[in-house]
């Protein structure tokens, strides 16, 4: 995938074709959107006629006058109503497809599989659901309808020029181009040069975020100093690459105001001595000027709105790219049930596996593992070693590419994803905490639980003591990524969400960091709950853990190298001797 950059790279228009089934979704919004458009365009155009009119007749004694200014008054109220009516329902139709864009964009990406995300960035995911969706929003709001308008337009007074007179039109036919040439050319000029100045100011957001991000980095360096003249160098290179813009925007301003002016001064004075040879009335002339300057005013917003065009189809571009992303972690046709309740028999048989962005090393290679239901059963083994994959594919975020993997004798292949998961409680080594409250925190492992089961799950996981002590008990917020609890508070939560989801199988990553003795043993004590009467594989890095397990499994470079209890393992000596004497016995 292209990185993201902070202006949207171009696409052949006809890329925004893939927004028509969005459209299509609001078909009676867009209706309503054409007919105003017709009537607001209708309106436009007969305001040059309504002015001949007033000037022609308007101003002579007699009959007409009345008439005639009413004339004027009615083409202004249509014009009116029209323009308001066009703008809510194509404001409105954009807000409506920009939404179901994102609402689809968004339910695809959470289905994706392990192996897209280890291939993306969750940034320029998020980048593709705000900015190219906005980009797209604006698109829809406000760039196809002028684009649609102004060629209506273009052509509408185009026509009207040649009826009104048709050799100034054949003047103006040559004018307008003349005039509008060097703008288009100056605006494209400005187009560059505001790209980079969008650059710099990208620049400079990279560099608060990164800094504000890791604040305390910052300050606990004294870098406060180093970081700000950082960032205001970077807001200086901003400000000159901006300075080229608006000296350029400024020039093409004079320029064009100079041409256009010029052109319709030109035209006026041969359309003067018409008027005074009496080839034209004064009224035909006035009309004549109105829609030269509605048509060339229409040129100049299509060729500005072109540019948008382009920006917003490379949007699309994007977000089509990632819509026609399929998992490969997929439901099969005819999905096998799994025993009600599950058991928890697991059998790993003969798998390989090897990471789609690793295929040369495997992660895991000929590993065969049977663990009955109720077991508890220890992995240990240097980093690297495939602890983390076992769990990986246990979860079914990827397939072996050898070998199957049995839960109660099915195949998980042919089961469905999400039932599978479901069995399974996953307590990662770092917990993951959202930015809600401590209860919907827990609740995560089983949103319909009532207070009282959470309250429960949490008293199970020893977590009651510190939760009830917080502000607001259980309703307190947790701050972003639980930034207002401890380490092992932390994870205390995640046992009680695990505990909470109840699910027969357990697999615990635990974690590597130290906590105080204290936590530790609140820590050990919830994972005792959560462990009884579950089938449990358990990534082990503490000698408690270990002497719990009913088998302990050592592995290496993605295969099993022993298997049996402390003792057995530690007579045996070899890799788990010294793992032991390195990892749990000093
Ligand atoms: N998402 C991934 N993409 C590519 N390779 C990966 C990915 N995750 C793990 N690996 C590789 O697979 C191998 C096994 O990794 P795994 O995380 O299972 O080891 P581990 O035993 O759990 O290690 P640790 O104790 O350090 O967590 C390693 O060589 C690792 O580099």
């Amino acid at each position: 995938m292209n990185s993201p950059s902070p202006v949207p790279s171009k696409a052949p228009i006809g890329t925004l074709r893939a927004l028509w089934p969005f459209i299509q979704q609001h078909l009676g919004l867009f209706s309503a959107w054409l007919v105003a458009l017709a009537c607001s365009s209708t309106a436009t155009l007969s305001l040059p006629v309504a002015f001949r009119q007033m000037i022609d007749h308007g101003f002579q004694s007699g009959a007409n006058i009345d008439r005639t200014f009413g004339f004027v008054l009615v083409v202004i109220v249509a014009l009116a109503l029209a323009t308001a009516a066009r703008y809510f329902f194509v404001t409105l139709l954009g807000e409506k497809v920009v939404a179901d864009l994102r609402t689809r964009l968004y339910a695809h990406l959470l289905g994706l599989d392990a192996g897209f995300y280890d291939r993306s960035r969750s940034g320029e995911l998020v980048s593709r659901l705000t900015a190219d969706a906005e980009l797209l929003r604006s698109v829809i709001a406000s760039s196809m309808s002028v684009a649609l308008r102004s060629s209506v337009t273009v052509i509408g007074s185009m026509v009207m020029l040649f009826v009104t007179s048709p050799k100034l039109a054949a003047w103006a036919l040559l004018g307008i181009p003349l005039a509008v040439a060097p703008i288009v050319i100056g605006a494209r000029r400005i187009q560059k040069v505001s790209r980079a100045s969008q650059d710099r100011i990208a620049d400079a957001n990279t560099l608060a975020t990164e800094a504000l991000g890791a604040v305390r980095t910052v300050q606990a360096h004294s870098r406060e100093g180093y970081e700000r003249s950082r960032y205001a160098q970077a807001m200086a290179s901003a400000v000159a690459t901006a300075r080229k813009r608006i000296g350029a925007q400024a020039t093409v301003t004079a320029i064009a105001i100079s041409l256009i002016f010029g052109a319709v001064i030109l035209v006026l004075w041969s359309g003067a001595h018409d008027v005074i040879n009496g080839q034209l009335s004064a009224g035909a002339l006035g009309q004549f000027v109105m829609y030269a300057m509605i048509g060339g005013g229409s040129v100049g917003a299509l060729a500005e709105v072109w540019n948008e065009l382009q920006k917003a189809a490379g949007g699309m571009g994007r977000i089509h790219e990632l819509l026609q992303e399929h998992s490969s972690i997929t439901a099969p046709t005819q999905p096998q049930r799994l025993p009600t309740p599950v058991r928890g028999a697991i059998v790993f048989e003969n798998v390989s596996f090897h990471y789609p962005q690793r295929p040369d090393a495997a992660a895991l290679e000929g590993f065969t593992l049977r663990v009955n239901p109720g077991e508890t059963v220890a992995l240990v083994g240097p980093s690297g070693a495939g602890k983390s994959t076992v769990f990986t594919m246990l979860l079914r975020f990827h397939d072996p590419q050898q070998g199957r993997l049995l839960l109660d004798g099915i195949d998980i292949r042919n089961v469905q994803p999400d039932l599978l998961r479901e069995a399974i409680a996953l307590v990662p080594q770092a917990p993951v905490i959202f930015a809600t409250s401590a209860a919907d925190n827990i609740r995560y492992g089983k949103l319909d639980a009532s207070d009282a089961q959470v309250r429960h799950a949490a008293q199970l996981a020893e977590a009651t003591d510190f939760l009830d002590a917080l502000p607001e008990g259980f309703a307190s917020e947790l701050g972003e990524r639980g930034a207002r609890l401890s380490g092992g508070q932390q994870q205390r939560v995640a046992i009680a969400r695990a505990l909470l989801k109840d699910a027969p199988i357990l697999l615990l990553d635990e974690a590597t960091s130290a906590l105080d003795a204290q936590s530790e043993r609140a820590v050990q004590h919830a994972l005792e709950h959560l462990m009884t009467g579950r089938t449990t594989l358990v990534v082990a890095h503490r000698l408690a853990t270990v002497l719990k397990a009913d088998r302990i499994v050592v592995m290496d470079h993605g295969r099993i190298v022993a298997e049996g209890t402390h003792s057995e393992l530690l007579t045996q000596g070899g890799l788990y001797a010294e793992l032991a004497k390195l990892q749990f016995l000093d």
